[in-house]
């Protein structure tokens, strides 16, 4: 069996210090250790220059090789290109998109640096697969430094539009880029049609069969595969929370009120403001659920460089403050704001004593939270899931309360059909989204895009396609 080469932006290197890790990292993990393997990026740090050669840790048949970062890299192409351009662009946030030339050649340049420093490391048959959009470029880079073997991408976000990945300047070098990759991975039909649709209208390419593309010169195998959580975890977690520690503490302060719960990354593309503007339409629709229940939202920071992300915290902070002036009382507060970061095994516990789940991102390539939820729930006494339609999650959870994040009179609508539900319709969606989520498990979703890497013939040029020019206009 050949060696895995994980490449992704962060790189979850094993610490006895920290009790959890992420579950893409315990996955890919996994995976690694099965046949040994390389898992190469980014070590999270950034130091005055970015670092001539990788922080080698070995454990077991796995390697991590990490690099930091230089300031003017991060700034570039983290904090810039890839945080500032193809984030907002790919969750459709034209407005918040900035088109910097800097930042996109420090995107260019690290993906090169990366490829340069990676290249050495690779042997001729391993498996490559690359993560995410900080790294589309890196197959591109890595076949120009005579990377032959098959090279596997997945795209975490969604893939926008067509109309909407045409304002990008280099939106052309950057389709190209990922059809360097013989397999193209995405979180759900939506997204896979977009990309087709610019392969087949503006990069002049075509679909050979229901899977393969034909663009740039080159064959590209493109599928499906939405991500999901690791077996039976948050399951066992949150059993085992609710009798002890903090959901504990939770439960008493609730004092028989019931609890609707979010936990996000404090990112725009979450939609918490829309959120919070719905919890207060429901505060003032509904008001028989004024001082029996209460909203709690976890939010910790993310990307706080970034100044989108600065701003949305103010606009938070000021809106939470409103909502509690407006409608709180002296033993009782609508809405608990943390941006505190909790263990999952913790949120766990959180999750199974909230009545509701409230995930309703404005864009989402996923959405493990929603999953998160369904899966900690008691099976005999189930909480509802108020899901944004624009949540990758809403293709499988179907049975959620599915609702339009920026319609606020329905979200409000929805969380007190959540609290009014009966216990017999709360098991039926509950079994269904259940069935989901364990058949798509995270496990899954990595045995089924590593079959198919393994299975694609060896990359293959194809002579006379007809390729759209690099760079865009
Ligand atoms: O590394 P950060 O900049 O701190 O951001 C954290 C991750 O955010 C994004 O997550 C995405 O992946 C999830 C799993 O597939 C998916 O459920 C979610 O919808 C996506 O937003 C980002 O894509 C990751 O690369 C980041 O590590
Ligand atoms: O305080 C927190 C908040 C979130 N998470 C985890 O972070 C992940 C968030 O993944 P998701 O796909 O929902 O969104 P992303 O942040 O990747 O965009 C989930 O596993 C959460 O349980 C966590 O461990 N602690």
């Amino acid at each position: 069996m050949s060696r895995l080469v994980v490449v992704s932006n962060r790189v979850a290197v094993p610490d006895a210090q920290s009790a959890t890790t992420g579950g893409l990292a315990v996955a890919l993990r996994d995976a690694l250790q099965t046949n040994g393997g390389i898992w190469f990026g980014w070590s999270g740090k950034t130091a005055a220059h970015t670092a001539e050669q990788p922080t080698m840790t070995e454990i077991g048949p796995v390697t991590y090789a990490t690099l930091d970062l230089g300031r003017k890299d991060y700034n570039e192409y983290y904090n810039g290109f890839a945080n500032r351009t193809l984030w907002p662009l790919f969750h459709y946030r034209l407005d918040l998109a900035e088109f910097s030339h800097q930042n996109y050649t420090g995107y260019l340049r690290v993906n090169s640096l990366f490829a340069d420093k990676l290249r050495p490391l690779i042997e001729d048959d391993d498996q490559v697969w690359v993560h995410d959009y900080h790294l589309i470029p890196m197959g591109r880079e890595l076949r120009a430094r005579g990377v032959g073997q098959a090279m596997g991408f997945f795209l975490h976000t969604p893939f926008p539009a067509m109309e909407v990945l045409l304002a990008l300047p280099s939106h052309a070098l950057l389709v190209e880029s990922l059809c360097a990759y013989d397999v193209v991975g995405f979180q759900t039909e939506n997204d896979l049609r977009a990309f087709r649709d610019y392969v087949i209208h503006e990069a002049k390419g075509e679909m050979l069969d229901d899977q393969t593309v034909r663009a740039f010169g080159r064959l590209v195998h493109t599928e499906v595969f939405p991500i999901g959580i690791e077996r039976g975890q948050m399951e066992a977690a949150a059993e085992a929370a609710v009798e002890q520690g903090a959901a504990r503490r939770l439960e008493r302060t609730l004092n028989n009120r019931n609890l609707m719960i979010g936990v996000d990354r404090l990112d725009y593309s979450k939609g918490i403001p829309e959120r919070f503007r719905s919890f207060e339409r429901f505060m003032e629709q509904y008001p028989a659920h004024r001082g029996q229940v209460s909203m709690m939202q976890i939010a910790p920071l993310s990307r706080s460089e970034v100044p989108e992300y600065k701003a949305i915290r103010d606009q938070l902070e000021g809106l939470a403050g409103y909502i509690n002036g407006r409608y709180g009382d002296f033993d009782w507060m609508p809405l608990h704001y943390l941006t505190k970061n909790f263990q999952r095994e913790t949120l766990a516990g959180f999750f199974r004593l909230s009545r509701v789940g409230v995930v309703t991102p404005l864009r989402d390539g996923m959405n493990l939270v929603a999953k998160e939820y369904v899966a900690s729930q008691d099976p005999n006494y189930p909480g509802v899931l108020v899901l944004s339609r624009f949540a990758g999650a809403a293709r499988e959870l179907d049975a959620a309360l599915l609702v339009n994040p920026y319609d606020h009179d329905g979200v409000a609508a929805a969380l007190n059909k959540g609290l009014v539900m009966s216990l017999e319709e709360r098991r039926e969606r509950w079994q269904s989204m259940m069935e989901k989520v364990r058949e798509n498990s995270l496990e899954a979703w990595r045995e089924r895009f590593l079959k198919v890497l393994r299975s694609v013939p060896t990359p293959m040029p194809v002579k006379g396609a007809r390729a759209a020019s690099a760079g865009g206009a």
